[in-house]
């Protein structure tokens, strides 16, 4: 009797387990169907139906994929699968704007609320919520929205109607403080548990510190979810990183850079708004269409550069968020903060899977700036709370891994994954970065940066960098004003903006009214600076610091004797003196720079090695001989001709392929561009000063003032006038 009743119950869970099952393959059919009706794809990702599954089951899933991994479908196909709303939580508002763009082209019901459109727009979406049966599948929002007594009311009521089907918290690693996005709005998204207890909760990130995961469960509380982790790796990027201290011009690099690609579309971050607009300015002089995008820009402009730029009106935007998924470059202009903000931005490039590139432009004087906000930031926190103290300590150990990434010659993508306590196969990078590609080169630019830092530190200061002591200066901490613009956006409006820059704002004691006009800040930025200079050069006069001292004439003489010595062994023997040759080398950055700084001549004598490094021994002699007695005799004037332009491969790397790393000693910049500059250039172009830029500017914005004033000059205008 036991015996049967046993058997009994068996089948039944047999036939149970098989009900489920085929249960299971009939929804992952619909589910699959649905992915491709929609978005036209043929299958899913790794890990995408688990959580897909997850969350339509009523369970709470927390998702790590990395950046272009997919996490959007993941709610996306949710909102597809039964009638009903999928709530999701953005911290952009450009990408919440892009989403629902591309929803939208794809004929589904998405829309967005935030501060930044029209009321009737808003009113619409508010009646189709309030109507008995809303068309909106998908409706993102903000978390600051969220956190509204009348909004939370509105979803309350949803959900009572049994429409609330989903919340998905997109890039849900900005409610840790341990995160590098922090953001105190989101915070606030742990009452969402409370007030809609039985509603599913999805957290998507690609965010990989464990603190943060641990975090993010807690601060949610996901009840028991399903967490899903993929690999961080991206295979379809190369990263390389260039040095701007070896650099004659990195912006000019850049410009090379972007024109050497085509029509691609790329990304340029950059750390404050002023230089997104100046870089964006030097770009398009320079033939790229280009714009800056930042949340400085007023709502409208702002929507213009983001349609412009996903219709490829513009190919590169110089921004501080932003996103599409054909973007074949993401270029860091200064260094980031920690590698996860690295990451989640060079993860930008290539959402399609197809080939792009990370390139960071690394220069001291970013990374002295950084570890000053970053050391400043600490001084601040340390007086207030220890959990503070822990945190601004983990900022800085988190900046020296970024610091780590650009300095040392091991395997980008190691580092990268290893940061995030990934285990790394020595195969997994298929010479994917500049390191493991062209190790000689980069052991070669580290060895010229670290002497180049090691001679500046010793023998100049620098006219770019604001030195700890001069930052408690009022007058010279103007640099930072455009924070505090930033921070001045209305709370809702953020979105686009980092709350976690009260420690710059707090830099920021310029007695500037933020709402002043670019040419009364150009004016203030100009008064700061002129008084900078007042100030450093009494100082200098009395301690003659500025002057170029024969100790740093004699070690660039050295360098530069040594540098002769390598380019003529590459070429053979040319019968030139060194000695008499160097000297007279230093002597012509001597003349050429020596009044204008120690930083100007040092960049002249590293520009002249660089020269040394690449060039042929026509130029050599030519430069030499026609100038100085050191040239004795005549050259092998049968000397292989310099090697034609390369061809590249563009996206992945800018080195010729047959030309070995010796070769190329101590250049950052592409084999095409050097050779250029070794055939077009012997000298640098003279930097202007900051005064001499603004002046610049003033002047060529009252000569367009004055032409736009005088309709003689418009006679196009002052017919229409007429
Ligand atoms: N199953 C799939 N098959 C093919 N392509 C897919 C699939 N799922 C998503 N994609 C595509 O992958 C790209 C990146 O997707 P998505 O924007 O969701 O990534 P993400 O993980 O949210 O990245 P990020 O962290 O940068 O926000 C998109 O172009 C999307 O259409
Ligand atoms: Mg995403």
């Amino acid at each position: 009797m036991k015996k049967s009743l046993l058997a009994m119950e068996s089948v039944t869970s047999e036939n149970e387990k098989e009900k489920e099952k085929k249960k299971q393959i009939q929804e992952k059919e619909t589910l699959v169907k649905l992915l491709r009706w929609h978005f036209d794809h043929p299958n899913f990702r790794d890990k995408q139906l688990d959580a897909i599954q997850a969350v339509l089951s009523g369970r709470d899933c927390f998702c790590l994929m990395p950046t272009g991994g997919g996490k959007s479908m993941c709610y996306q196909i949710p909102a597809l699968a039964k009638p009903g709303i999928v709530l999701v939580v953005s911290p952009l508002i450009a990408l919440m704007e892009n989403q629902v763009m591309a929803l939208k082209e794809k004929g589904i019901a998405a829309e967005f609320l935030s501060s930044t459109q029209t009321l009737q727009v808003k009113n619409k979406i508010h009646e189709d919520l309030d109507s008995g049966k809303p068309s909106l599948r998908l409706l993102y929002v903000t978390p600051e929205l969220i956190a509204t007594p009348g909004f939370m009311s509105k979803l309350k009521k949803i959900h009572s109607r049994g429409l609330l089907n989903l919340i998905a918290v997109d890039e849900a690693h900005c409610i840790s403080s341990w995160g590098h996005d922090f953001r105190p709005s989101y915070r606030k998204l742990s009452s969402l548990r409370n007030c809609l207890p039985d509603v599913p909760i999805m957290a998507l990130t690609a965010t990989a510190a464990p603190k943060v995961q641990k975090d993010v469960i807690e601060s949610l509380c996901l009840q028991k979810p399903l967490v899903l982790k993929s690999s961080f790796n991206r295979p379809n990027i190369y990263y390389e990183v260039r040095y701007k201290d070896l650099l004659d011009d990195a912006y000019t690099d850049l410009s090379n850079v972007l024109k050497s690609f085509g029509d691609i579309c790329a990304i340029v971050y950059c750390l404050e708004r002023t230089l997104c607009d100046e870089l964006s300015a030097h770009l398009s002089k320079n033939g790229i269409l280009c714009a800056a995008y930042h949340a400085g820009l007023n709502n409208k402009l702002r929507s213009a550069v983001l349609d412009n730029w996903i219709s490829s009106k513009i190919q590169v935007v110089v921004a501080t968020g932003i996103d599409r998924k054909d973007v074949r470059m993401v270029c860091h202009f200064n260094i980031p903060k920690s590698m996860e903000a690295f990451y989640q931005e060079s993860g930008r490039a290539g959402r399609d899977q197809m080939l792009c590139k990370s390139l960071l432009y690394y220069g001291m004087d970013d990374r002295k700036r950084m570890e000053f906000i970053l050391s400043k930031a600490e001084n601040k926190k340390s007086e207030s709370s220890s959990s503070q103290e822990a945190l601004s300590k983990k900022s800085i150990s988190d900046f020296k891994l970024m610091v780590e990434y650009c300095e040392d010659s091991g395997c980008r993508r190691k580092k990268i994954l290893e940061s995030f306590g990934e285990q790394v196969p020595p195969s997994l990078c298929k010479k994917s970065c500049d390191a493991c590609k062209h190790p000689n080169l980069v052991a070669k630019n580290l060895e010229e940066l670290t002497t180049t830092c090691a001679i500046r530190q010793k023998n100049s200061f620098s006219r770019i960098f604001i030195s700890s002591q001069d930052m408690n200066d009022d007058r010279k901490t103007s640099e930072f004003w455009n924070r505090e613009d930033e921070a001045s956006g209305s709370e809702e409006d953020i979105s686009d903006s980092d709350d976690g820059i009260e420690f710059v704002k707090s830099l920021s004691k310029s007695k500037l009214s933020t709402k002043a006009g670019l040419n009364a800040k150009i004016d203030f930025l100009q008064r700061a600076e002129e008084s900078y200079y007042q100030t450093k050069d009494k100082q200098v006069n009395k301690l003659n610091k500025n002057a170029i001292s024969e100790s740093l004439r004699e070690a660039s003489k050295q360098r530069l004797s040594n540098a002769l010595k390598q380019a003529l062994q590459r070429l053979g023997d040319l019968s030139i003196e060194i000695e008499t040759s160097a000297s007279f080398l230093e002597k012509e950055c001597h003349e050429k720079y020596g009044k204008s700084g120690k930083s100007f001549y040092y960049s002249q004598v590293a520009s002249t090695v660089r020269w040394l490094s690449i060039t042929d021994s026509t130029q050599l002699t030519n430069r030499l001989g026609t100038t100085s007695s050191s040239f004795h005799s005549a050259t092998n004037s049968c000397r292989e001709e310099p090697p034609a332009e390369p061809s590249l491969s563009p996206l992945l790397d800018q080195q010729p392929t047959d030309i070995t790393d010796e070769q190329l000693h101590g250049s950052t910049s592409t084999a095409s561009e050097t050779y250029k500059s070794a055939s077009l250039k012997e000298s640098l172009l003279v930097i202007p000063s900051f005064s001499e830029f603004v002046n610049c500017r003033k002047t060529k914005n009252q000569l367009n003032s004055s032409q736009k004033q005088s309709p003689m000059k418009n006679p196009e205008k002052k017919m229409r006038l007429q």
